[in-house]
């Protein structure tokens, strides 16, 4: 089977929900951000002070290139489907999964989290502007859609296996 890549906003659940879906399929499962973070030695937000967003968003375009693309679970950065090139390499080596959350519920997960660099500052004020500006993006680079708003992790890991006739 071709790979399956979790897609979304920050917040949607990605890593939260791919490492639930590992352990019920009995899959491999790796976070491109975690992946990132091991190879360059620095966290997430290091890089993005260090090196700046366009150097991490190459690194998430090379490790696309480089994570398995069969029978493996890929949980991918909230901006990976932003450039063009990252939706590509998605579309062919994979089943993208899009993990939709009302920007209400994102904005209640996140409410106390500080590792996310883009969301510094008005969080609520760049959540809004990042969510409306992307959505259309994840809608149109999924192959499927579930929507995660007022669900919790196991109910969620039903519905992606039901929906790609897994169970
Ligand atoms: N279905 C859910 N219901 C309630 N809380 C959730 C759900 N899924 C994830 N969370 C919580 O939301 C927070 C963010 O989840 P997670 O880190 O998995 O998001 P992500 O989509 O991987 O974000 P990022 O794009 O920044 O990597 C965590 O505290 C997690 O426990
Ligand atoms: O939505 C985004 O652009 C990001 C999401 C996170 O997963 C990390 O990849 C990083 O914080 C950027
Ligand atoms: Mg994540």
């Amino acid at each position: 089977m071709k790979s399956i890549y979790l897609t979304g906003f920050m917040g949607a659940g990605k890593t939260t929900i791919g490492k639930a879906l590992g352990e019920y399929l009995k899959m491999p499962v790796f976070d491109t951000d975690e992946e990132i973070e091991k190879k360059e030695a620095l966290t997430i937000s290091e890089i993005f002070e260090r090196q700046g967003e366009a150097y991490f968003r190459a690194c998430e375009t090379r490790i696309l290139g480089e994570l398995p693309v069969e029978d493996t679970i890929i949980t991918t950065g909230g901006g990976i489907v932003c450039k063009n090139e990252n939706r590509k390499l998605l579309k062919e080596q994979g089943i993208v999964i899009f993990l939709f959350a009302s920007e209400e519920e994102i904005a209640k997960r996140l409410e106390r989290d500080e590792t996310r660099p883009l969301l510094r500052g008005d969080k609520l004020e760049r959540i809004g502007t990042l969510y409306k500006e992307r959505l259309p993006i994840y809608k149109q680079a999924a192959d499927n859609i579930i929507n995660t708003t007022g669900k919790g992790i196991s109910e969620v890991v039903k519905e992606i296996v039901a929906c790609l006739n897994l169970q």
